[in-house]
């Protein structure tokens, strides 16, 4: 081991947060912040930034990271009385010393466990006892997982409901040269609609003006192709049957104090997520929700490739 770099590094982030730093032997990496439990980085083995976090991001509470991966618990958006996205991504968790044990591959050595739970300041608004296990792992290939565990630990008998979504932003060269795979045809709510309901139409889904859809009962397997950095990035969901795709665009980007105005041309959100139908879990029992980001060159980002071919390889 001498001379090699652990896998696994604690280390003080912006504004002296703690963060968690994952590394991989052929070069690729994470970073994890304790607050909100996001995944702030995730680069592959060429050292190529992957995710997008804004340079106008505060990392200071009350205020969500703007970018990476912010988890939307136990309310997605403003579908219900809490704050916007629910409170997860505005807490500090803490590092899990003795998760419960669950299958894992034994080649994944790069991983942290966090672990979120009830406090008496959020049991004012969300009356309930949970554990929230969260674990990060960065897969010797560089591939990118999140299991999120979620337990019922009331001791009141009584049951609750939450609606969740990891909020991935994507780094993309330009907006204008992406395309989603994989939710083609599918029915979806649109949130610049009323939230009404409607059915995609048409081809690959591609980007020229604002967009905020939550597309129902998609496939496992999304796939968001980078024209113009040859790059795939494939998104593979378990538990998590419902995808929002979230892009502010022009006029949106300059409302938001902490986004760059041009921004939004080099991110889009592709968001695994549970929201149409929520979660209800009783004392005792476990919710788990997964998501594995694999980022590969694409020659079939030409189009020569059947993308059937893609999603279902
Ligand atoms: O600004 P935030 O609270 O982080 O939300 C950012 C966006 O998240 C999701 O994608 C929602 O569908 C959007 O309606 C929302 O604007």
């Amino acid at each position: 081991m001498s001379g090699e770099k652990p896998l696994v590094e604690h280390f003080k982030g912006v504004n002296g947060l703690d963060k968690v730093v994952l590394r991989e032997v052929k070069g690729s990496s994470a970073e994890v912040y304790l607050y909100g439990g996001q995944v702030t980085s995730w680069k592959n083995d060429h050292r190529e930034e992957l995710l997008f976090v804004s340079s106008k991001a505060i990392f200071k509470p009350p205020k969500a990271i703007r970018g990476g991966i912010p988890i939307c618990f136990p309310q997605f958006s403003n579908n219900g009385p809490l704050e916007q996205h629910g409170f997860a991504r505005n807490r500090f968790w803490s590092i899990d010393t003795d998760p419960p044990p669950f299958p894992t591959n034994s080649s994944n050595k790069a991983f942290v466990d966090l672990i979120l739970k009830t406090s008496e300041e959020d049991l004012k608004i969300w009356p309930h006892s949970y554990e929230f296990r969260l674990r990060v792992t960065l897969g010797p290939g560089g591939d990118l997982m999140l299991t999120s565990r979620i337990r019922n630990t009331n001791n009141d008998g009584k049951p609750f409901s939450f609606t969740f979504a990891y909020h991935t932003y994507f780094s993309v060269s330009d907006i204008s040269e992406v395309r989603v795979e994989g939710l083609e045809t599918l029915d979806y709510l649109d949130n610049l609609e009323e939230k009404r309901r409607f059915t995609e139409q048409g081809d690959a889904i591609t980007f020229e003006s604002e967009v905020d859809k939550i597309y129902l009962s998609t496939p496992t397997k999304i796939a968001i192709l980078d024209h113009e950095k040859k790059r795939t990035f494939v998104l593979r969901k378990d538990g998590l049957p419902d995808a929002v795709v979230w892009n502010p665009w022009d006029k949106k980007a300059k409302a938001m104090a902490d986004f760059g105005d041009d921004e939004y041309k080099h991110m889009l959100c592709v968001e695994a997520a549970a929201i149409e139908k929520p979660i209800t879990l009783k004392p005792g029992e476990e919710w788990k929700g997964r998501l594995e980001l694999s980022a590969v060159p694409s020659s079939y980002c030409s189009g020569q490739l059947d993308p059937q071919r893609v999603l279902q390889g």
